[in-house]
């Protein structure tokens, strides 16, 4: 059993439960009740080149199961408003309990705190999860190709997008890619952690981003420790980068943010970028 499939069952069990607590009808009329998603697909690919720098993805995470615990974050609608100010182009909120700490809680509070698009980061298995991340303000969701079947990918996709939501595209592999490519994935996001071992490799961003169009949003997931990274990913191709252990565990996240976005903004990087 690889580390993937133990998180799936844990998040299956959570669902169950959440389900038994909340109808399906009374999720949608929530759903509906809710202000339409923002459009963060044009944020991270804007067409005005003169706003063409690499974007940011900054996330509210606590804890992982590669790293345990990172940082308490009492107040994690604060550090998504200092994100923002930072210049980060969305909050990605983790909202995984039982390994990542996170709630759906924290995806509400983040949501009422600030103004740009917000990511529901969980393990996706069931259209159900769609809902539920609507209901609760996301306007973009992540599905991971590694944890569904190729139809599950398709529909869930479609089912994200009929939202009106955003959908980022997880692969790790070339053939993950083929599988988000065929499943007409706007959104793509290399991660640079396999979630079967949770090594990191910053080569795997590079090695994937030539077989991604680039009429995708590419973004590099994980691996970012500051911002010579960034422009490592920007040369490899990047739109966006994902980030999320080094801004919760320094001490300035608006800081970090702000020197991360100034690396994917600059002119020498923009200059060799692909
Ligand atoms: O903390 P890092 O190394 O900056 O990584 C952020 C993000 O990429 C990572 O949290 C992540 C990427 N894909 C995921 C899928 C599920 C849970 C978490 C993730």
């Amino acid at each position: 059993m690889t580390v993937l499939d133990d998180i799936l069952a844990g998040v299956r069990e959570d669902l169950a439960a959440r389900k038994a607590l909340t109808s399906l009808d009374e999720l949608k009329e929530r759903a509906h009740r809710q202000v339409p998603a923002k459009d963060a697909h044009a944020l991270l690919k804007p067409r005005d080149a003169e706003q063409r720098g690499v974007k940011v993805i900054a996330e509210v995470k606590r804890k992982s199961p590669s790293k345990g615990a990172l940082a308490t974050i009492p107040d994690p609608a604060e550090l998504a408003t200092q994100y923002e100010a930072g210049g980060a182009s969305v909050i990605s909120v983790l909202t995984e309990q039982r390994r990542f700490g996170g709630s759906l809680d924290d995806l509400r509070a983040v949501r009422c705190a600030v103004d740009v698009p917000v990511l529901r980061k969980d393990f996706v298995v069931e259209s159900y999860q769609l809902w539920e991340a609507r209901a609760w303000g996301a306007d973009v969701v992540l599905l991971i190709v590694a944890a569904l079947e190729q139809e599950a990918l398709v529909s869930l996709i479609e089912r994200t997008h009929s939202l009106g939501m955003t959908a980022l595209v997880e692969v790790h592999t070339a053939e993950e890619v083929a599988r988000a490519l065929d499943a007409d994935a706007r959104v793509v996001g290399v991660n640079n952690r396999n979630l079967k071992t949770l090594e990191v490799d910053n080569s795997t961003f590079a090695d994937l981003a030539p077989l991604i169009p680039d009429t995708k949003v590419k973004v590099a997931e994980s691996g970012v420790s500051g911002p010579r990274d960034v422009v490592e990913f920007a040369r490899a191709g990047a739109d966006a980068v994902l980030v999320g252990e080094t801004l919760v565990k320094g001490d300035d996240p608006r800081r970090a943010v702000a020197d991360l976005v100034a690396a994917g903004a600059h002119p020498a990087v923009q200059a060799v970028r692909p």
